[in-house]
């Protein structure tokens, strides 16, 4: 596999080392020696698929404090999305920015998300499967969101949001107290 960095301290591009044949191809998509060589995170607590109908589908931007605070590395199985990893870890330089990239089935990429990052996505094609791989289990009472379109952070989406569940769409504006930022402190 091949990790490149982004302008986000410990978010990456992982690409699949493709080793073709006349079958086909093989490469690893996942691989605990390759990830503890880079002092990434090794532990899955689930692996999740997210199906969605219409191209414009936003999901996010999604995250969890403390000791439920997850790593996650996302795939685009079928179709492509736009993947959205926003910095709010208070002790980083980069706080306030975010990382999108293009996944889509045909370039087998994947984003890795550390702690402390929210994500989110929109998909660009209809008919689109992500799957995800996520370091700790979903917690529902340590979830935190960030609306899409917050000004506070003025993400950059390349698509237009043509579906959204309720409750990202009433996500609140920004606010340290109520999502949690003290509680990011010390990842990074
Ligand atoms: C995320 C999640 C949701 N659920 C339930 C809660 C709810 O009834 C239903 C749908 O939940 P949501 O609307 O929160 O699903 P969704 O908006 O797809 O949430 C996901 O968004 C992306 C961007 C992420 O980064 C993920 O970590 C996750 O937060 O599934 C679980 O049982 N386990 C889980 O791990």
């Amino acid at each position: 596999m091949r990790f490149e960095s982004t302008l986000i301290t410990g978010v990456f591009l992982i690409s699949p080392e493709e080793r073709r044949d006349d079958r086909g191809f093989f490469a690893r998509m996942f691989c605990t020696e390759e990830f503890a060589a880079r002092g990434l995170e090794t532990r899955v607590a689930q692996a999740n698929i997210s199906s969605n109908v219409r191209r414009g589908t936003l999901r996010g931007m999604h995250y969890q404090l403390g000791a439920a605070a997850e790593v996650k590395i996302v795939r685009c199985t079928k179709g492509a999305i736009w993947d959205v990893a926003l910095d709010i870890r208070p002790d980083s330089p980069t706080f306030g920015r975010s990382f999108g990239t293009e996944l889509t089935a045909e370039n087998h990429r994947m984003l890795y998300i550390p702690r402390g990052c929210a994500h989110g996505f929109i998909t660009l094609t209809e008919d689109t499967e992500v799957f995800y791989l996520v370091s700790s289990p979903y917690t529902a009472a340590e979830e935190r969101s960030i609306r899409w379109n917050d000004p506070r952070f003025g993400i950059a989406w390349p698509a237009t949001v043509e579906q959204i569940s309720p409750k990202d769409a009433a996500t609140p504006d920004f606010n340290e107290e109520s999502n949690g930022i003290e509680r990011l402190r010390g990842l990074i």
